[in-house]
């Protein structure tokens, strides 16, 4: 006999998955509902269910509402595809496009943009429950969610496509949940990929959100999580990833490309790890501390500063200037330690101009350790850029550049007057670093042909 938990959303008796797929799913959730209705049915009764998404389009008009747990929501394809460089290439040009759209088992999120509604109104997916035991083990799995398009700021100069706003969330969780997974997704073009309230145990895994104006919002507070192995890429105005009040946050193995105001931004995380990621950043606060956040290691991580290559988004930066650091620090004992920090621009884009860059910035706290960071800074080789290219090729050749760069001046540690008792060592000659050597510890790196 087949098992009643497996769902086709294609195959069932309500609603129209090509015409709002939110009305279906909800409608497949009532009946999961409707028939586990005991808490203890020979020490199970509630096993939850699968809702499966077949590849194919499917708009989604209503929100999907979920309080169940062990419910897993999976299709078969995340189905990314820029569709940032789709919209800023002429529209004449696409009828000769292989194909358009995203595509896998794709969500295209049509739910009515509400202006002065609730932030969670604008999500396909919000996921909530209060009382006792917290909601568990809701996984989402394989599948598209793309917000389409974004929308006027009314500032009235930009392209809406590249506004990165349209109060569209891909994952709303809001209640506090423990051991959720999202994995294999691909989210587009929403202003929030995914948004979640006091996670616990909660893995964000091998997902492609990329093209949203924020990718991974881990809010309120929450422990014992991790983001890893995900390809990322915010707008220029908000996160790629971002948490607060958070200990035990493992961030690892992502490939965290451009733009996001920030490619880490925490506020009160404590205890956490970035380590072993690549980070590429157009602008200044590529990883922020903000708040207190303290003992969290940051190691054998690879940084990647440069300016944006890439014609159409050359009017954009998140409005920092070079002496933010691109590495930001506030707080007690932290250890940055082992990360390579490539920095290269030309003199004349640096802002304000004659600025020497600030790499790693500590404005707070005490007791941070900052050793043995290699920071290699050059003025780029515009020569080589042609911004008017295909976007890919503009930015390969861009990222590609090593030959011809001439060594620019930078200063690779700055520890400001109200932090203190800090070690540095080994992360920049007598002339790079910035510190009160009364009360921090410090070793410079050896210079070649200069006595130790
Ligand atoms: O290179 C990674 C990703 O970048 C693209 C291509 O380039 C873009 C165009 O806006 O610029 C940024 C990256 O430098 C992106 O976020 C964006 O999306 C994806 O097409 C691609 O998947």
């Amino acid at each position: 006999m087949p098992s009643q938990n497996y769902y086709d959303v294609t195959d069932w008796n309500q609603g129209n998955p090509y015409e709002d797929i939110g009305e279906v799913i909800n409608s497949i959730i009532a009946d999961i509902k409707s028939r586990q209705t005991d808490t203890n049915v020979n020490q199970g009764g509630k096993p939850g269910a699968v809702i499966y998404i077949p590849p194919g389009d499917y708009p989604l008009l209503t929100q999907v509402v979920i309080d169940i747990s062990y419910l897993k929501i999976m299709g078969s394809g995340h189905g990314f595809t820029s569709s940032s460089i789709r919209f800023n290439t002429p529209e004449s040009e696409w009828v000769n496009w292989h194909e358009v759209w995203p595509g896998g088992s794709r969500i295209l999120v049509e739910l009515p943009a509400g202006v002065g509604t609730k932030e969670s109104d604008g999500a396909a997916f919000y996921v909530a429950r209060s009382g006792d035991p917290r909601i568990s083990s809701v996984e989402f799995a394989d599948f598209c969610i793309d917000g389409l398009h974004f929308v006027d700021d009314g500032s009235g100069n930009d392209d809406p496509e590249n506004t990165y706003l349209n109060g569209k969330t891909g994952i709303y969780i809001a209640s506090a949940q423990d051991s959720f997974r999202i994995s294999g997704m691909g989210l587009v073009y929403l202003e929030h990929g995914v948004t979640v309230y006091n996670a616990d145990a909660l893995a964000i895994h091998n997902n492609f959100i990329a093209e949203c104006g924020n990718c991974i919002e881990l809010r309120g507070s929450g422990q014992a999580s991790k983001v890893t192995d995900n390809l990322i890429g915010a707008g220029y105005r908000g996160y790629s990833i971002y948490a607060q009040n958070f200990g035990g946050l493992l961030i690892t193995a992502n490939n965290i490309f451009p733009r996001g105001k920030s490619s880490i931004h925490f506020s009160g995380v404590v205890r956490s790890s970035v380590s072993s990621n690549r980070f590429h950043s157009f602008y200044p606060g590529m990883l922020v501390f903000e708040g207190s956040c303290s003992e969290n290691l940051v190691s054998a991580n690879h940084f990647f500063r440069e300016r944006e290559p890439w014609g159409p988004m050359q009017p954009y930066n998140n409005g920092l200037d070079d002496l933010y650091g691109l590495l930001f620090i506030s707080g007690d004992h932290n250890s940055i330690i082992a990360n390579h920090i490539s920095e290269t621009i030309d003199t004349q884009y640096i802002t304000p101009p004659g600025a020497k860059p600030v790499i790693i910035r500590v404005v707070s706290g005490q007791g941070n350790y900052i050793s043995d960071n290699h920071v290699v800074a050059t003025t780029e080789a515009s020569q080589v850029q042609d911004a008017t290219g295909s976007c890919f090729s503009t930015q390969v050749s861009s990222l590609l550049a090593t030959q011809g760069l001439q060594a620019l001046d930078v200063t690779t540690v700055q520890i400001e007057k109200e932090s203190i008792q800090n070690t540095i060592l080994d992360s920049g000659s007598d002339a790079q670093v910035v510190v009160d050597k009364a009360v921090n510890a410090f070793r410079s790196t050896p210079v070649p042909g200069l006595p130790v």
